[in-house]
């Protein structure tokens, strides 16, 4: 049975399902993905190498997961977190608190129309928030839109296993398992029910990369990683 929402009903959608699971949400994706996924934040991070003293911006920043790496590439640089879903990043505040820098911030606002003028970034990043937007295109020209020229993006987002047993495997895993670990630690089996069906439903990264180019982004290119079971795309603004 399908929990995807129709499109003129995803965005309250999403909003209302991640206020909901916002407090279990780091300790599910540290589970659930056996603890590769901050090791695959920090490469995002690397690609975009916020330059010292520089501003980044994390797109649909969720808990903040990317902003500590960020702040530490850009010193007393600026690294901006902005979502719409001010549960996420009320979750997220002790990890800013920690930080004790003043240079990071939660911001609220939508990833389709960004609260910023044009080319404030010097690089920007994104990670598992493309499967949840509208239009995937307009994000990603949002993006390009705030982007300074020479600034480089990185999307981090899941893809599905190019070999048929990986594949097999990786499907019963997402579909059959990680909904019963969102059930136990986060308390949401719906909202992790979700989350392998707008995965089936998510463009192909080759497909991305297209998009990613159609909002404007050049040298577009991408990798996968933990076994083709996620895709870093990396583009830049020239
Ligand atoms: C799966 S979480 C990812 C959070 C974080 N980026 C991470 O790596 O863990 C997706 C986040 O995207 C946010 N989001 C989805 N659509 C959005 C939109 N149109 N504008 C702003 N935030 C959005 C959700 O509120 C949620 O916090």
């Amino acid at each position: 049975m399908t929990v995807l929402p129709p499109i003129e009903e995803k965005a309250r959608y999403v909003e209302r399902m991640f206020a909901q699971i916002a407090p279990g949400y780091d300790r599910v994706n540290r589970v659930m993905t056996f603890g590769l996924d901050q090791g695959w934040r920090r490469r995002v991070v690397e690609y975009v190498a916020p330059p010292v003293g520089g501003r980044s911006l994390d797109v649909g920043t969720g808990t903040g997961d990317f902003l500590p790496e960020l702040a530490a590439w850009s010193r007393d640089g600026l690294a901006v977190g902005v979502d719409f879903t001010l549960p996420m990043m009320v979750a997220g505040q002790p990890k800013l608190d920690a930080l004790g820098a003043r240079s990071s911030h939660f911001v609220g606002g939508d990833a389709l129309c960004l609260p910023f003028p044009d080319q404030t970034f010097d690089a920007i990043t994104t990670g598992f928030v493309m499967r949840n937007v509208t239009d995937i295109r307009q994000a990603f020209a949002e993006m390009h839109r705030v982007a300074r020229p020479g600034a480089m993006v990185a999307c981090l987002e899941v893809a599905r296993p190019r070999n048929p047993v990986i594949r097999l495997g990786h499907r019963l895993y997402f579909e059959g398992v990680v909904p019963w670990i969102g059930q136990l630690l986060g308390g949401d089996r719906r909202a992790y029910t979700y989350l392998p069906q707008s995965a089936r439903a998510f463009p192909s990264p080759d497909r991305l990369a297209d998009l990613m180019r159609e909002a404007g982004w050049n040298y577009v290119a991408y990798r996968l990683y933990g076994l083709g079971a996620v895709a870093i795309h990396v583009g830049a603004k020239t």
